[in-house]
């Protein structure tokens, strides 16, 4: 833990902050009340609706830590962002921008609709399920195995250990996900698949069910926040360019069709997952006066209980709070 570092207002310790974001944290959790637990894939139904918990790592060692912070959960459609990054680094930005547009879609994450509503030429983007279902058969590798390795690896590198696929949850989706099949066999039959249909399921169906802790996700907001450098090492991880447009496109499709209204009240780059983690990007920022974390952090809240959208009710609002205490919007 690092007191008084050098960009930290004076007498605004780290011991300071704290106490203000459990306070926060304490505050908020009564919104948990107001969402539910994802139920339509049966394993997400054990999470403890109460909870919620928030990570914030910034340079150099600095992290702040609320709530329950121990819980391991599926990290879900966060996922997405991770699987974009590796097609990216393995078949180059234009390559994929070339299968996967960027635009927000304004439906549900698992829309079927709007792939047949609108003249498709290639799914909306890669953060909601139909471009991520197409961006996991690009991932290289035969098998799912083969497909996931460079993402774990990826992970790995970030977080320092071999994050696991919780298998309940992965048997639980795969048996019960009968929307997402629709949507890759419509995404098949439009020709847009690089890979075995079963494959590609299979892949984004573990991709989704791999655990996390908020202090995984929050360090790889950091790793995004520095534009794919670890500040520590100073070693590129992801390539500027596919870090950036990573960035671009969880401000305006990462929260769904809720992303224009956290653009406008949180301000930052973020991803939900429906077993209720949101991991947020705070890039650097220049103010007039001192405020915490101005080099940047990531931050990561978990609070399973989501709205209808499917972005965690506490978690959201915990995040749009900081936002306002701290100055954190980008614009
Ligand atoms: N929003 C989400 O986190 C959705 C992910 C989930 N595995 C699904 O495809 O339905």
């Amino acid at each position: 833990m690092v007191q008084g570092a050098a960009n930290w207002n004076t007498g605004m310790t780290q011991e300071w902050l704290q106490e203000y974001v459990d306070d926060w944290v304490s505050f908020y959790r009564k919104h948990t009340a107001e969402g539910e637990v994802a139920s339509y894939i049966p394993a997400l139904k054990e999470a403890n609706q109460d909870h919620l918990g928030i990570s914030i790592i910034g340079m150099h060692g600095m992290k702040i830590r609320s709530g329950d912070v121990d819980v391991r959960f599926t990290i879900q459609s966060i996922s997405k962002v991770l699987s974009f990054i590796v097609a990216c680094m393995q078949r180059g930005v234009s390559y994929m921008l070339d299968k996967v547009d960027v635009e927000p879609t304004g439906e549900a994450f698992n829309s079927i609709m709007h792939l047949e509503m609108k003249p498709l030429k290639k799914p909306f983007n890669p953060l909601v399920n139909a471009g991520a279902i197409t961006v996991s058969s690009m991932l290289d590798g035969e098998t799912s195995e083969e497909k996931l390795q460079p993402l774990l690896s990826l992970l790995e590198e970030i977080i320092g250990h071999r994050p696991p696929i919780n298998l309940e949850v992965y048997e639980s989706e795969r048996e019960s996900s009968m929307r997402n099949r629709a949507i890759g066999y419509y995404l098949l039959e439009t020709g847009f698949l690089d890979s075995d249909i079963e494959v590609t399921l299979d892949t984004y169906f573990k991709q989704c069910s791999i655990e996390v802790t908020i202090d995984d996700l929050a360090r790889i907001g950091l790793i995004l926040a520095n534009d794919g450098k670890d500040p520590d090492s100073d070693q590129e991880i992801i390539p500027r360019q596919v870090a950036r447009l990573a960035k671009a496109l969880m401000l305006t499709c990462g929260m769904y069709d809720a992303s224009g209204k956290f653009a406008a009240y949180v301000g930052i780059p973020a991803k939900s997952g429906v077993s209720g983690g949101i991991i947020a990007v705070s890039p650097p920022r220049v103010r007039n006066e001192p405020l915490p974390f101005m080099d940047g952090c990531g931050m990561a809240v978990y609070g399973p209980a989501l709205d209808s959208k499917g972005n965690s009710t506490a978690g959201i609002r915990l995040l749009r709070h900081i936002a306002t205490q701290w100055d954190l919007s980008i614009f």
